[in-house]
């Protein structure tokens, strides 16, 4: 209930993390050997400035590429380059932190770097994760979060307890408890994760009850998904003039699936899903712990990839949203009725659309808009089954208010002479039917 949601909520206070407070920070983009990859190396840095930027009290001193051979061993870079990089951090004494854009380093490497450049060392998981933590609203998001913190805390305290052990010799029982610190440790962390598993599985259910409802009253769901900054809120704040959306000039300014109504040109009432924002190396586990978030995309009907094509890696960035979507899971007719919208036109002089079927916008300044409406009402009425037709109705009977709660009626043209009207209604096969049998005349 509400309590337990509560008392969790108070114990779960935030686990301090190094990367609070002004960090001026030096990037280290290693790249895999050959040349290939250079291109690669040079939107995985310009994310890692965009992150670095994030957060108002963050900054980029410098930033650097380097050729390293074995990404996957314990020395990261030879011997080398290795002499190049600490020089260069050593004559940077500004630096506050290193962030070395892998997706995890080891709690060891991590602090033998730190031992030969004298900074601390921060790779892409610990980053994002604190961007994230920052910008978390809700219960959920900060369940999440939280979720996504335990193998931090686990693997920092396998170096704690190793490191204690040095110290000190031998094991440390608790007083009489007959447990070591670290078997202490070890089970409070897994009662921590049970505790945030059970409360997001609690939201959850909750929010499938609300999936139902919807599904009932026959709302047809739209997921709008992109790569982060891409301008979703604002093309949602657009469509549907819900003033409480803020769209921000950051990554990751929405971290919640928040649900928004509105209308497209037949008056038909749809929802949009406003949905976290993409980026080409999410670290895993962090995939993993918004991926049920995510999983509520496979319950709408129609989805929405929007591009900031004015962004110079656009090309790459559609690449990894697809390549995302992909490995969702989601049913194929939804993956296959995308509906692909290219924002921030007004950027670009006289912008043409590479893509045949795309639909170029500006959620900014409201630019292309009813186009991409009216390509919305096409997709979704053939995604859905319903269909826009026009009834006649004796008004002396109950037709007309059963189809105002059943259907969704656009026009009512009432002939005064026969006491009949025309009726233009939004109607699904399964209601036309009962329609039909409740009326059979
Ligand atoms: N010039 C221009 N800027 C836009 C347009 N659409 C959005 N933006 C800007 O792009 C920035 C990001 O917009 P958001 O709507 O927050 O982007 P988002 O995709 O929701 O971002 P995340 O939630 O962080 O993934 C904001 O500064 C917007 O004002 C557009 O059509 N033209
Ligand atoms: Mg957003």
């Amino acid at each position: 209930g509400d309590d337990a949601e509560e008392e969790l909520e108070t114990q779960l206070e935030p686990v301090p993390l190094p990367l609070a407070g002004a960090q001026r920070m030096f990037i280290v983009q290693p790249r895999a050997g050959d040349l290939k990859q250079r291109r690669a190396a040079e939107l995985q840095v310009a994310e890692a400035v965009a992150l670095v930027n994030t957060l108002h009290n963050w900054t980029v001193v410098d930033k650097i590429i380097l050729p390293t051979k074995n990404l996957d061993q314990k020395l990261i870079f030879g011997k080398g380059n290795f002499q190049i990089l600490t020089e260069k951090i050593k004559r940077l004494p500004q630096a506050t932190a290193v962030f070395l854009n892998l997706e995890r380093i080891s709690t060891l490497t991590k602090k033998e770097l730190e031992d030969a450049w004298g900074v601390n060392v921060f790779d892409r998981y610990t980053v994002v994760l604190h961007i994230f933590r920052c910008n978390a609203r809700t219960k959920e998001a900060k369940l999440q979060i939280a979720l996504a913190e335990i193998p931090l805390l686990r693997s920092n305290l396998k170096t704690e307890v190793s490191h204690l052990d040095q110290q000190r010799g031998g094991s440390r029982y608790i007083m009489g408890s007959g447990e070591t610190f670290l078997e202490t440790q070890t089970r409070l962390l897994r009662e921590r994760e049970l505790k945030i598993r059970n409360a997001l599985e609690n939201l959850r259910r909750k929010r499938s009850i609300l999936r139902a409802q919807r599904q009932r009253r026959e709302f047809p769901v739209i997921s709008v998904m992109g790569y982060t900054n891409c301008g979703k809120t604002t093309l949602i704040k657009a469509l549907t003039g819900d003033a409480g959306l803020q769209p921000q000039d950051q990554l990751f300014a929405t971290l919640d699936i928040t649900a928004h109504t509105g209308y497209l040109p037949s008056q038909l009432a749809v929802i949009y899903v406003d949905t976290i924002g993409f980026l080409s190396d999410l670290p895993h586990d962090l995939i993993g712990s918004f991926s049920a978030t995510l999983e509520e995309v496979a319950h709408s009907d129609l989805i929405l990839h929007v591009r900031d094509v004015s962004h110079p890696e656009t090309v790459q960035q559609k690449a990894s949203v697809l390549s995302v979507l992909k490995n969702l899971n989601l049913p194929s007719h939804l993956l296959d009725s995308v509906i692909e919208v290219h924002n921030k036109v007004d950027l670009i002089e006289r912008y043409e659309p590479a893509e045949p079927n795309a639909i170029a916008i500006s959620a900014l300044h409201g630019y292309g808009l009813e186009d991409l409406k009216e390509e919305i009402e096409r997709t979704v009425l053939k995604a859905t089954g319903k269909k826009i037709l026009t009834i006649k109705v004796n008004l002396t009977g109950p037709q007309l208010s059963w189809l105002y709660k059943e259907a969704t009626v656009q026009e009512v043209d009432v002939m005064p002479d026969d006491g009949t009207a025309s009726v233009k209604v939004i109607i699904s096969e399964s209601v036309l039917g009962r329609f039909r049998k409740h009326f059979p005349q």
